[in-house]
């Protein structure tokens, strides 16, 4: 497998490579997925801790390695993992989010175009979008229609002006798709409960009209009613046929709602299997998931790892 990296570390930016050559016309296991992810690694390039001022030297810490996951149209994929395991960094990574001091390496396909740095940048909230972790992703001085609507394209003042009427539109409809009430367009994010805010990190994702949305942990801080509504959304917007890649360290909530579960373990996809598995821990391969298995509530809690215990 090329190992060709997706991006360097600061010193080596002169490097790019920019090889999409055969990616279009060669048949290969990426055509068939709406996101394919192969030998995808995440580090950090970091100065060691303990060394001196004279040894100074480098290391790269490893967050995520040798990962491969892919996602089909009309399904949601859940990936499973515990927290602060480098779910996040994973999101981040395949958004080209990339932090100063990031190492990415492996090979990402969307709906069969091999992608390098440019076209991620290219396709994000142009077929590829991230409902984010955080609500204070949201601006609190900002009018929660006009985050919806996003920042308009186009060089002119008179073209954004257009663009901006031409998204109207589309905004109202999801507000009401959604069931968020016209008055709430007005409304800045403190007068909102957490689950509307939810609801609009998801629309703001929406109003691009992705075909794939990443999912990062979107149900933290709901209880068991909101989150299944959360995920009811994403469940919706795969059945319209779009793809979702949800992230989250529940597994209960992933059964619920996913086709199929990648766990997330060690840095690195263990098992990637349908949500049916589940059922029994004799159809689990490794040890992780199985152990996963005994952690839900309805199974005996031996050997449970701290992971579904939780719901932030
Ligand atoms: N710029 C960086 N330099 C070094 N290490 C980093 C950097 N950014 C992230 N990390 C490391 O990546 C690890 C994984 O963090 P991440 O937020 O992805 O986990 P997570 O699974 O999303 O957690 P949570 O459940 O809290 O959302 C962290 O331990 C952090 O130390
Ligand atoms: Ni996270």
């Amino acid at each position: 497998m090329n190992k060709e990296p997706l991006r360097h570390g600061p010193h080596h930016d002169s490097e790019f490579h920019h090889h999409h050559s055969h990616a279009a016309t060669s048949a290969h296991p990426g055509e068939h997925h709406l996101l394919a992810i192969e030998d995808l690694s995440v580090g950090f390039e970091m100065y060691e801790p303990d060394a001196s001022y004279f040894s100074a030297g480098k290391i790269i810490a490893p967050v995520v390695h040798d990962l491969n996951l892919s996602v089909h149209k009309g399904e949601v994929l859940a990936l499973v993992g515990a927290s602060g395991s480098g779910k996040t960094v994973l999101a981040d990574a395949i958004m080209g989010f990339w932090q100063p001091n990031e190492i990415v390496s492996g090979t990402i396909w969307f709906d069969g175009e091999r992608l390098d740095a440019g076209r991620i940048q290219a396709l994000r909230g142009n077929g590829l979008s991230m409902v984010p972790q955080s609500v204070s992703n949201l601006d609190p001085l900002m009018p929660i229609g006009r985050q919806v609507i996003g920042a308009p394209r186009g060089a002119t003042r008179r073209e954004r002006r257009a663009s901006l009427e031409e998204r109207r539109p589309r905004m109202r409809s999801l507000f009401a798709q959604y069931g968020l009430g016209a008055d709430v367009e007005c409304m800045y994010p403190h007068e909102l409960s957490g689950g509307m805010l939810r609801r609009v990190l998801l629309l703001c994702a929406l109003m691009d009209d992705p075909r794939l949305i990443i999912a990062d942990e979107p149900t933290p801080g709901l209880d068991l009613d909101l989150a299944l509504r959360a995920i009811g959304d994403l469940r919706r917007f795969a059945d319209a046929g779009g793809g979702v890649l949800l992230i989250t360290h529940d597994i209960e909530l992933a059964l619920r709602c996913a086709d199929r579960v990648a766990i997330f373990h060690a840095g690195t996809v263990v098992e990637e299997t349908s949500t049916a598995s589940f059922a029994s821990p004799d159809r689990l391969d490794h040890s992780f998931s199985k152990a996963l298995w005994h952690a839900l509530p309805e199974h005996d809690f031996f050997n449970s790892p701290d992971i579904s215990s939780k719901r932030r």
